[in-house]
């Protein structure tokens, strides 16, 4: 009889070192440690076997061996050639919650289902082994144990070979419970954050102070285009251009130095387009290594509002072409030119001659009609830069940079012309207008261009209607 046969559970045995006083790096320190640890103890156990056996001059020291078997603090299986339970130390009692009298002589099925069935079960080789030097050590591996209750148990197992011709195979599990606890734990946690990140309604990102991105959510790659290979190898301003890329590099160096930072920028896709995004970035640190974290958020429909917005509150919602508010900035602007870089300048003012005719004889609506193709006609005429702007009523501006005038002038009758030559939906179909053209002085300012051109208009009303008038004093070329 082999040492392990007689390997008898130790009647209400407590040995010293119980599953609990198993060093905190076995389970902490995850499974190649737990791995490790188990090879170690196995190897040790064996070693032990053989050397108690060389001593004694003999390969049957049940005493020794079952004293060593009883202390262990790993659980012992001794399986025999015909895959049964020869021996069950009391950590194993404990660990599967039979006693061993329960147990041996059983198949090893009983406590080990799947490993017992598995077609790469190292059994046989280590058994047919001659001897425990000439088994093949076999590596730690995870394994799901049946407990006497019935629940499965996660084990770590390392097999090795009990000295003597017909040694068992020794098996040494340890419970792997709490470690799988703590990892399902850890995964749940991952998850749990990548989940979070994932659902964010904006791109989330982490980087580095070297530039990478380290971390970052789904939406920066669908949004951007990017792959997660792709995103690896970016640097992040290469997400902008232009300016932005200057102020994205600048708002990146604040978040590093003062801890936060907030900007809008454009994110230039992968495709090329740009969308507006909204970021707010944040200093964070993580094992020592300073890192910004923060999120951005598509303010594409905001941006849309205010462009919006800003239409509305600049155009004339009659016509579609600029309102007076509109224009006077305009003005503003062409005249600081003019008087800059002493450039021409030069202004329109047109009137729909008789208009409250058009209203009273036809109705409002009508004349609403007629305001928008006399607005129609007249942006036919027009260059680029030129504005056309309603001022208010029947009345309109045509803001002409670069031009004298004598250009103005040219301009405003050819426009007369066109207004006089359309057909409107009116039973009478034609409309004519009155203009009045003035060159910008320099030194007279907006209110000064302004009175004069309206001067001239003034007086094509008063010379008959349907005519240019260019304002007083102003030379003729
Ligand atoms: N349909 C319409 N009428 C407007 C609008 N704004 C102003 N008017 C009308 O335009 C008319 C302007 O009349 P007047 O200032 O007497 O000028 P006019 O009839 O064109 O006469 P002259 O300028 O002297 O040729 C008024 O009846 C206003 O009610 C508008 O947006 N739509």
């Amino acid at each position: 009889m082999n040492a392990l046969d007689r390997m008898a559970p130790s009647p209400g045995g407590t040995e010293p070192w119980g599953t609990g006083l198993l060093p905190a790096g076995w389970l902490a320190d995850g499974w190649g440690w737990a791995a490790l640890l188990a090879g170690v103890a196995l190897g040790a156990v064996l070693w032990a076997l053989r050397e108690r056996g060389r001593a004694a001059g003999s390969r049957d020291d049940a005493g020794g061996v079952l004293s060593l078997a009883d202390r262990i603090p790993g659980a012992l299986v001794g399986v025999d050639a015909g895959g049964r339970i020869r021996s069950f130390n009391p950590a194993a009692e404990r660990l599967f919650g039979y006693r061993a009298q329960q147990v041996v002589g059983e198949p090893l099925a009983r406590l080990l289902p799947d490993f017992a069935e598995a077609g790469d079960n190292p059994l046989r080789d280590v058994l047919s082994a001659p001897g425990p030097d000439e088994a093949h050590a076999e590596p730690a591996r995870e394994v799901t144990g049946r407990h006497a209750d019935g629940h499965p148990l996660p084990l770590g197992l390392t097999v090795g070979r009990a000295p003597g011709a017909d040694g068992q195979a020794i098996l040494l599990l340890h419970d792997r419970s709490l470690q799988r606890a703590m990892e399902d734990a850890l995964h749940r946690e991952s998850r749990f954050a990548n989940v979070v990140i994932n659902s964010l309604p904006g791109i989330f990102y982490l980087v580095d102070q070297v530039g990478c991105f380290r971390r970052w959510n789904r939406n920066l790659e669908q949004v951007s285009g990017y792959s997660e290979e792709e995103l690896e190898e970016l640097h992040p301003l290469e997400l902008f251009r232009g300016e932005d890329r200057d102020h994205v590099a600048r708002a990146i160096r604040e978040t590093f130095e003062t801890g936060s930072s907030s900007m809008e920028a454009d994110l230039v896709l992968k495709s090329g387009a740009r969308r507006p995004y909204f970021f707010t970035s944040f200093r964070v640190e993580l094992d020592g290594e300073r890192y910004l974290a923060g999120m951005g958020l598509d303010i594409s429909h905001r941006r849309h509002l205010e462009e919006e917005l800003t239409r509305l509150a600049t155009t004339d919602l009659l016509t579609g072409v600029a309102n007076r508010m509109q224009f006077e900035q305009d003005l503003a602007r062409e005249v600081g030119k003019a008087e800059r870089y002493g450039r021409p300048l030069a202004l329109i003012m047109l009137d729909v001659d008789h208009f409250k005719r058009i209203n009273d004889s036809h109705g409002h609506e009508s004349g609403d009609l007629v305001l928008q193709e006399v607005v129609a006609v007249a942006g036919t005429r027009l260059r680029e830069v030129d504005v056309l702007a309603r001022w208010g009523g029947e009345e309109f501006m045509v803001l002409a940079p670069e031009t004298d005038g004598h250009g103005a002038f040219e301009l405003a009758e050819r426009i007369r012309q066109a207004i006089e030559e359309h057909a409107y939906p009116i039973p009478e179909g034609t409309v004519t207008g009155s203009f009045g053209v003035a060159a910008y002085r320099p030194g007279e300012g907006e209110d000064g261009l302004l009175r004069r051109t309206d001067q001239a208009l003034y007086q094509a009303k008063e010379q008959g209607r349907n005519q240019v008038a260019r304002a007083e004093r102003e030379e003729v070329p």
